[in-house]
């Protein structure tokens, strides 16, 4: 059986959870997917970095004290060499999970292109590299004949982006809209059921919902990303940040939740990109009172949803998780998987 071997670039939540379900379920994972998995290479600012190429022992791993370092395993250090690892690793696919910037989606844009310009595979759940550089990576990718995949940097593990991609192919999407931020969503609900916003954000931590700084869920620039990367990607529209009018949850106040319940509304943080009639898009992020009867109404907790206009079908909704460390793992496994098939592909092409 062939085998892929991963250097996971980020070692928090998301890549710790995709460790857990390779070490987990072992023989059974790869018996279900026709391959094996390895890890090889972790680096992560807090930890340092470890390279082993005949696989990483992932239970010392999971078991090291908190504040240890990978100084002192075989092949570890105390300090994060991304650059060096990335490049250097004997991994053939580099999963990038370290924190989401959304100024300039640095330093996770250099660490995908330094994995692509080396010719491996990339799979990412940072919004930052998709949104704020996706045609550039996409380019270096082909360059190379390496994948750039990034299931998970739109609903976590539900697949939306290969969901449009490749199951609406030929029908004409004119507009998505839809929840696609797990952590206002959570947060949203939770003062309605009387919690404040200060303690529902510290819930949506505790469970790994939030970002890093969780001012990017709260004020919408986290859902601004995702809308231009289902723009871009699903739209063709080649928009930036700039061009998605942004407005986030912060200003919902107890009041206006009380305000909305008593005629019969909901707030919720919607994004959205639309097909206008002289050929652009418009795009944009705000808090909207939804009556009950809406679909998206009844979409709570960490859940997401976003629908589909199309000529063929009328709107098509998928919903599922939006966020969670195991559910964003998932779509590291199914970007590998994307990955595997393609490369499958390209060698039975080749006989
Ligand atoms: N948690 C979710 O529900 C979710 C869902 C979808 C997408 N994402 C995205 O996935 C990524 C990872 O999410 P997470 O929940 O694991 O975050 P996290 O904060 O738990 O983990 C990020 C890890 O990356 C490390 N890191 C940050 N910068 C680094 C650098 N320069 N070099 C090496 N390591 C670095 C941190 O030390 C941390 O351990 C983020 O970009 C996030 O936006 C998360
Ligand atoms: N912080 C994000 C993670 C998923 O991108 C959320 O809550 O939706």
């Amino acid at each position: 059986m062939h085998r892929h071997d991963l250097a996971l670039i980020g070692f928090g939540g998301v890549n710790r959870a995709l460790a857990e379900i390779i070490h987990s379920r072992g023989t059974a994972l790869a018996d279900d997917l026709g391959f094996e998995l390895r890890v090889v290479a972790i680096t992560d600012l807090r930890l340092g970095s470890l390279m082993q190429a005949d696989g990483i022992d992932l239970e010392a791993v999971f078991a090291m004290a908190e504040g240890a370092t990978f100084a002192g395993m075989p092949g570890g250090a105390a300090v994060p060499q991304n650059d060096f690892v990335i490049r250097s690793t004997t991994a053939d696919i580099v999963v990038e999970a370290t924190f989401t910037n959304p100024v300039d989606g640095e330093p996770a844009v250099s660490h995908v292109r330094a994995a692509l310009e080396s010719g491996k595979s990339v799979t990412t759940t940072n919004k930052g590299p998709v949104a704020l550089a996706g045609a550039e990576l996409r380019r270096i990718a082909e360059e190379h004949g390496a994948r750039f995949e990034h299931e998970g940097a739109v609903m976590s593990g539900t697949p939306v982006l290969r969901f449009a991609s490749d199951m609406l192919r030929g029908t004409r999407i004119s507009g998505v809209e839809g929840i696609l931020n797990g952590t206002s969503n959570f947060v949203l609900g939770r003062m309605e059921a009387g919690a404040t916003l200060a303690e529902a954000v510290a819930e949506a931590q505790a469970l790994g919902y939030a970002e890093a700084d969780p001012t990017a869920d709260i004020e919408g620039s986290d859902v601004q990303l995702k809308v231009v990367i289902l723009a871009n990607e699903i739209l063709g529209a080649g928009i930036t940040t700039a061009d998605v009018v942004r407005r986030g949850i912060s200003a919902i106040s107890p009041e206006d939740i009380a305000a909305a319940a008593a005629e019969g509304r909901r707030w919720k943080l919607i994004g959205s990109a639309v097909r206008t009639p002289d050929g652009g898009v418009a795009a944009s992020v705000e808090p909207v009172a939804l009556p009950l009867a809406h679909p998206l109404a009844g979409v709570s907790g960490a859940t997401n949803a976003v629908s589909f206009d199309t000529d063929l079908l009328g709107t098509v909704t998928v919903s599922g998780p939006g966020a969670g460390r195991m559910e964003t793992a998932y779509a590291l496994l199914s970007d590998i998987i994307a990955i595997d098939a393609h490369q499958r592909a390209g060698v039975e092409a080749a006989r």
